[in-house]
């Protein structure tokens, strides 16, 4: 089944000087795929991720999210939408400090008034499935980078959406902490069936999807499957983003 589906896609920036960051970009994510989008700076990955998380509104175009076009909603049943059918990770954990590490993954729950003996349960087993037990009543100053990005999984993920969208979940890791999160986002595509949306300038982290598309000013340039083995992907990734080129593609902080 597709779950998602983005038809000739644009946007244009307005302002004193318009910007065209996206044209006619065409793309399909089928259920449980774990899709990777890379591009150079300034290419449009954040604005793509952001019209689908409907953060802001295409130019023209549609987004379907299981057939549904969440940019004719109205307020109201958007705001369930997005709370629903969606689960966001960013690069900077977006945590709330006031919080326990076990109330930042409720949160999506509370929001829906569900009874506190489903949350408790709830956050047991998917505590138990990111290794974070034992943080539960911590605070987020308290915990590693890579534990407040597990929660931040945890709580994107704890309300069951369609799909998960990541904008560099490993930007402020380091590369063991980057490691365990992309496992964990992994093992949860898996036993879950996930379909997860990720913008990475990462390679390492792209190279635990199943499939990379790269973006080039703004349109679709090539895409790659990953077949088997993770580090021949891995390599195949380098090779791509260095014939891609563009900015701010600093290819020695690669990690392997
Ligand atoms: N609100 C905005 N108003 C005007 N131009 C914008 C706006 N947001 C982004 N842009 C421009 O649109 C282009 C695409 O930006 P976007 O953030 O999508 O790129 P990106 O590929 O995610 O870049 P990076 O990898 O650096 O995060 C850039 O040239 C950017 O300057």
């Amino acid at each position: 089944m597709d779950m998602l589906q983005v038809n000739s896609l644009s946007k244009i920036y307005g302002g004193k000087v318009t910007y065209r960051a996206l044209t006619d970009i065409d793309l399909t994510i089928r259920e449980g795929e774990f899709v990777g989008i890379m591009g150079p700076s300034g290419s449009g990955k954040t604005t793509l991720l952001n019209m689908i998380a409907t953060i802001d509104t295409p130019t023209s175009g549609a987004v379907l999210l299981k057939g549904t076009n969440p940019h004719l909603l109205k307020k109201d049943k958007l705001a369930l939408f997005r709370r629903r059918e969606l689960g966001f990770v960013f690069q900077d954990f977006n945590l709330l400090d006031t919080l326990t590490i076990g109330e930042n993954i409720v949160l999506p729950l509370t929001l829906e008034g569900e009874s506190v003996s489903v949350m408790e349960e709830r956050l047991q087993s998917i505590a138990a499935k990111l290794g974070i037990q034992e943080i539960l009543d911590k605070r987020t100053f308290e915990v590693s980078g890579g534990q407040r990005q597990r929660t931040a999984i945890a709580r994107a993920i704890i309300h069951t959406p369609s799909l998960l969208l990541a904008d560099e979940p490993t930007g402020n890791l380091d590369s063991k902490s980057s490691r365990t999160v992309m496992e964990t986002l992994e093992s949860i595509n898996k036993s879950e069936n996930t379909t997860m949306m990720m913008v990475t300038h990462d390679a390492l982290a792209a190279s635990y999807c199943h499939r990379v598309i790269f973006i080039k000013d703004g349109q679709l340039h090539n895409e790659m499957y990953r077949g088997e083995s993770r580090q021949v992907f891995f390599q195949k990734i380098i090779d791509a983003l260095s014939f891609l080129g563009g900015n701010n593609y600093d290819l020695s902080t690669v990690r392997v």
